[in-house]
């Protein structure tokens, strides 16, 4: 991986993740708002899509901007096969996969992101613990848009780590002053219906995540 996240000004920005993209114009409104990273989930879900239809979906967006392919407790053979036929750059395993997952995946590759609520106070939330290179602390239910004690946090996660979890335009300055992560990441904040985006929320989202000081040394596009 390479590159840092810079805003058109030059500054380094609160790095930005737009997931459960399944349309065309919802990836041109992410890419064109100046999202960093977008997702594709590829697991059981309302915003589900088939690998074929990421491939199209990613085809349209531009280098330095990382597509991700979302997923929770399928094997590694199974991660690989789907990711491949994506052609996605960046893999998110949610949930309780262990490190072995995340080393099997290793020659892919590509980006590693893992994902999964914060949970128990032994829960390891240090970015790179499962050999990752992104970290994402969520709410118990992925995708539910359900907000939690973004607070509880603060302090406890290590490195290139993004805060999701019932994030919207209106509440992402809250949050990220809450929890204080590396970058953010939303799916139901920029929906007017389960798993169906809307254009203006997802430029209303990016603009006000950019809009706030960035917390961490700044990471990656496709490397
Ligand atoms: O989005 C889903 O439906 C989903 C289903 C299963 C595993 C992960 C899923 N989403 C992962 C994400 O990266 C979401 O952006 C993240 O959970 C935040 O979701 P939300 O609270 O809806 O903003």
């Amino acid at each position: 991986m390479t590159g840092v996240a810079f805003s058109a000004s030059g500054m380094r920005h609160m790095y930005v993740k737009i997931c459960g993209l399944r349309e065309p114009e919802h990836v041109e409104a992410a890419v064109e708002a100046g999202a960093d990273a977008i997702g594709f989930v590829l697991t059981r879900s309302p915003r589900r899509i088939t690998p074929a239809r990421a491939r199209e979906l990613a085809s349209a967006v531009p280098p330095h901007v990382l597509t991700v392919a979302v997923f929770a407790g399928e094997t590694p053979d199974e991660v690989r096969a789907a990711t491949l036929e994506a052609g996605v750059r960046a893999v998110q395993l949610h949930g309780d996969h262990p490190h072995d997952d995340f080393t099997a995946l290793k020659d892919l590759g590509v980006t590693l992101i893992r994902a999964g609520a914060a949970g128990a106070e032994d829960r390891d939330l240090r970015c790179g613990a499962f050999d990752e290179d992104l970290l994402i602390v969520d709410a118990p239910r992925p995708g539910s848009g359900e907000p939690w004690d973004w607070a509880a946090v603060r302090g406890r996660p290590e490195g290139r780590w993004m805060l999701a979890g019932g994030l919207d335009p209106s509440n992402v300055a809250e949050a990220v002053a809450a929890a204080r992560p590396w970058g953010v990441d939303v799916s139901s904040g920029v929906e007017v219906a389960s798993g169906v985006k809307d254009t203006a929320l997802i430029r209303s989202f990016v603009a006000a995540a950019h809009a706030l000081p960035a917390t961490a040394p700044g990471l990656p596009a496709n490397g």
